[in-house]
């Protein structure tokens, strides 16, 4: 999704949060400096694992295991949102691609994302207002990354559309040209979490429901 196209969603999300664009600018700009040629992965990488190919979103709602245990892995590529990639990890899963903006729900999680990115995974690290001191803590962790935004994209920071990290998924596949999308793990309707995440969970469905798959 170009960013004109994306800027008025993107203003919607911010009023319906509180979020302050200004923050999210910040923390794009300060991610973008942690870039170095050594730790950057190309765009044309990525694009060679998604483009053409059948893809699965892993997203982390509780039947994410269950799900998984009704596909053949090796129909797919995988990209896996935040805690989904933990998940994948502990069932021996290597994901090919990870969305993470480094809040999982634990330091355990994080460990798991610098483990698959040191096994192979691309990792897409998103910067927003309020993970500054996460980037600041484990981006050096991280061997190579792709960095993004939900701002104005710029330089190597890039914006492929999506908010929360399961929908940021889907919108890398879409964009960079996925023959399919299968989602699993995902549940819009989950009563079990904070009113935050509902709120997130009620975006990433309309987010996703953008697209016509
Ligand atoms: N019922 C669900 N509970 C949690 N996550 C879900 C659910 N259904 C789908 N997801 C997707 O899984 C993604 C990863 O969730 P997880 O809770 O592991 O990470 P998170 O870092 O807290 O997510 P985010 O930072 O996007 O809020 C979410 O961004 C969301 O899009
Ligand atoms: N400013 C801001 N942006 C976000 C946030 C957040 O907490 N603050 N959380 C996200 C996914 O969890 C995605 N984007
Ligand atoms: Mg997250």
């Amino acid at each position: 999704m170009d960013f004109a196209t994306w800027e008025p969603i993107y203003k919607r999300i911010l009023e319906d949060f509180g979020f302050d664009r200004v923050g999210d600018e910040k923390a794009a700009i300060f991610l973008s400096g942690m870039l170095i040629q050594e730790n950057t992965v190309s765009l044309s990488e990525l694009k060679t694992i998604i483009s053409g190919k059948c893809v699965l979103v892993c997203g982390n709602a509780p039947g994410l295991r269950s799900d998984l245990s009704e596909i053949n892995l090796s129909d797919f590529t995988v990209i896996a949102a935040d805690g989904a990639a933990a998940v994948l990890m502990d069932m021996d899963i290597v994901p090919e691609v990870i969305c993470t903006d480094l809040d999982g729900n634990s330091e355990a999680d994080i460990e798991k994302e610098i483990l698959a990115c040191q096994k192979g995974s691309i990792v897409l690290i998103h910067a927003h207002g309020d993970n500054i001191d996460k980037l600041e803590k484990y981006v050096p962790r991280f061997r190579r990354f792709i960095a993004t935004t939900q701002a104005r994209p710029f330089d190597k920071v890039y914006n492929f559309g999506g908010f929360s990290d399961g929908d940021r998924c889907f919108f890398v596949a879409t964009e960079l040209g996925a023959k399919k999308i299968k989602l699993v793990g995902f549940d819009f309707e989950d009563n079990d979490v904070n009113p935050i995440k509902k709120k997130k969970l009620k975006w990433a469905k309309k987010l996703i429901g953008i697209y016509d798959f």
